[in-house]
């Protein structure tokens, strides 16, 4: 099984993951799963003495808390999603099966009925497949679960009161959280851990595996649809599935269809993906949700003064994407939209410059011809616009640049169009011997105290003014040339790094970055 093939299967398709838990979103989220998050309103009260065993139960009522999502969004909007997916997750000691804790009480019983004890954590996954045809709702559903085996450690009383008094174990079966303070009290995990955490991710890509490659072949074509065939498949059960239409065709004619154009598919995706985000980012969605309460779409809507149908659409995109999560109090910020981001450059693709498209003339100080006091204003606009873009792209690099390389051999570092020194403060704070010299125009340098690094201003980070195919270049060890050489073409590339080679004395390096490569040149 290659996992990412497996995954990259549901992206063409609307998946709506049925769940308010915040560490189901984080691990589907993490394996790059794109889906709108819709938490169930299945009340989990069915009769658990009616279920043979423990996990039967987790299964079905993971089953119903997917069915109840799909069916809703079919009412309202009579266009379900291609794919709900529901999990449950209970913690099975001594036959008793252990759900979320009502109170402090309930949360004492449990877990010290778990003091020194092994039990299992089940989870039960479901994976509707869904159509809506005729106003009629079809469904398909695949189930499975996943059992892993937890060792506790005696607990003492005060021990437990004082995690009980944490207030983690209320939203968690069982009364525990393993991947937070709840992982102190373990002493040994058989199985996955994911699967305790509450989504068990490495069996999940198997059955979609199972599912979408049925001959246990990775097939680059697209997997049938199992919409509305009605079938089921029991935990473990094999799917056989008859060839697909393209395939009986294949196998009537000898031809092989086409390959299937997974990149361009994808491409596509990214670029509405962008368009998305550009969207949002132009008119201030999450500028509006930042640190406020939950707002519903209709809300959004009235306030940017958009098209409540519109913006309903756009925010569910931003949901699938990352950006926001949706619950029934409306729509919020994730923590992806709340980092300080280069919005100004994605919003503004057109004005992107260096860090991308062709600069527009003087954006950052290239000489362009004789500007007016109109375009003098534009351009000084634009290029603050690019100096906060670029800012905020570098905060979100800087120390993963900076620690690419052990550069703690030098002493002294050059970064050649250095902008508002992000990463050369970065730098100074992994290496505290480096002095850094930020080179760049006059005209970009006049904007620095208005940017503010990560972590404070440090005298070990200075700035000089100088163009670096016209000025000499300051005396360093190191040169770091990092998201400036694309921005040129060939023969500039070629005449800045010969500036550079002659620069430098021997043993000293150039360190050249950008988001897809580090490379050093000595
Ligand atoms: C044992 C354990 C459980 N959990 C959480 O317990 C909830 C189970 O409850 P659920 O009913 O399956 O899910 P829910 O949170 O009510 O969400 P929903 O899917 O909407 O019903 C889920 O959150 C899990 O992560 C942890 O975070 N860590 C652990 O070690």
């Amino acid at each position: 099984m290659v996992l990412c093939p497996v995954i990259r299967k549901l992206l063409h398709k609307r998946v709506v993951l049925a769940s308010a838990s915040p560490r189901r979103q984080e691990i589907l989220r993490q394996a790059g799963l794109r889906f709108e998050v819709v938490p169930s309103r299945f009340k989990e009260t069915l009769p658990k003495a009616s279920f043979p065993t423990p996990p039967a139960y987790a299964v079905e009522t993971a089953k119903q808390k997917a069915l109840e999502v799909a069916r809703r969004m079919h009412q309202k909007d009579l266009r379900a999603p291609d794919v709900v997916i529901g999990a449950d997750t209970i913690v099975a000691v001594g036959g008793l099966i252990l759900e979320k804790p009502v109170d402090k009480q309930d949360a004492y019983s449990m877990l010290s009925r778990l003091s020194g004890k092994e039990h299992s954590v089940f989870t039960g996954v479901a994976i509707v497949h869904c159509c809506s045809r005729d106003g009629r709702l079809d469904t398909d559903v695949s189930e499975f679960y996943e059992e892993t085996r937890v060792q506790f450690s005696e607990l003492s009383e005060e021990l437990l009161w004082e995690y009980i008094d944490s207030g983690e174990p209320m939203d968690k079966a069982g009364g525990y959280g393993i991947q937070a303070l709840g992982g102190m009290l373990v002493e040994q995990v058989h199985g996955d851990f994911l699967n305790v955490v509450g989504f068990p991710l490495n069996r999940f890509c198997k059955k979609l595996a199972e599912l979408y490659y049925p001959s246990g072949r990775e097939d680059p074509r697209p997997a049938q649809s199992h919409q509305g065939r009605g079938g089921r498949a029991e935990d473990g059960g094999e799917r056989t599935q008859a060839a697909g239409p393209e395939e009986a065709v294949s196998n009537r004619t000898g031809h092989s269809p086409p390959p299937f154009p997974t990149g361009l598919l994808e491409l596509v995706d990214s670029f509405k993906a962008s368009k998305a985000l550009f969207t949002a980012c132009k008119l201030k969605v999450f500028d509006l949700l930042k640190d406020g309460a939950p707002l519903k779409a209709v809300d959004v809507a009235g306030k940017l003064g958009t098209s409540a149908c519109g913006t309903g659409r756009l925010l569910d995109a931003c949901v699938a994407l990352g950006f926001l999560q949706k619950t029934d109090r409306g729509y919020s910020n994730t923590e992806t939209a709340n980092l300080d981001h280069p919005w100004d450059l994605s919003a503004r693709p057109e004005s992107a410059g260096r860090d991308g498209a062709d600069p527009p003339d003087g954006a950052l100080g290239e000489r362009a011809g004789p500007p007016n006091q109109a375009s003098c204003a534009h351009s000084e606009e634009t290029r603050l616009g690019l100096l906060r873009a670029m800012h905020s792209l570098a905060k979100l690099t800087a120390r993963h640049v900076a620690t690419a390389f052990d550069l703690s051999r030098f002493a002294s570092a050059c970064d050649l169009g250095g902008c508002t020194g992000a990463l050369a403060h970065a730098l100074a704070r992994e290496y505290p011997r480096l002095r850094v010299t930020v080179f760049d125009l006059p005209e970009v340098l006049q904007h620095v105290a208005g940017f503010q690094p990560d972590g404070p201003r440090t005298e070990q980070v200075s700035f000089l003014p100088g163009d670096i195919f016209e000025d000499s270049l300051p005396e360093a060890d190191l040169y770091v040339v990092s998201r400036i050489l694309r921005d040129w073409p060939d023969g500039k590339v070629h005449e800045l790094l010969s500036r550079v080679a002659r620069a430098c004395k021997p043993g000293e390096a150039t360190a050249s970055t950008s988001l897809l490569q580090n490379l050093i040149f000595v």
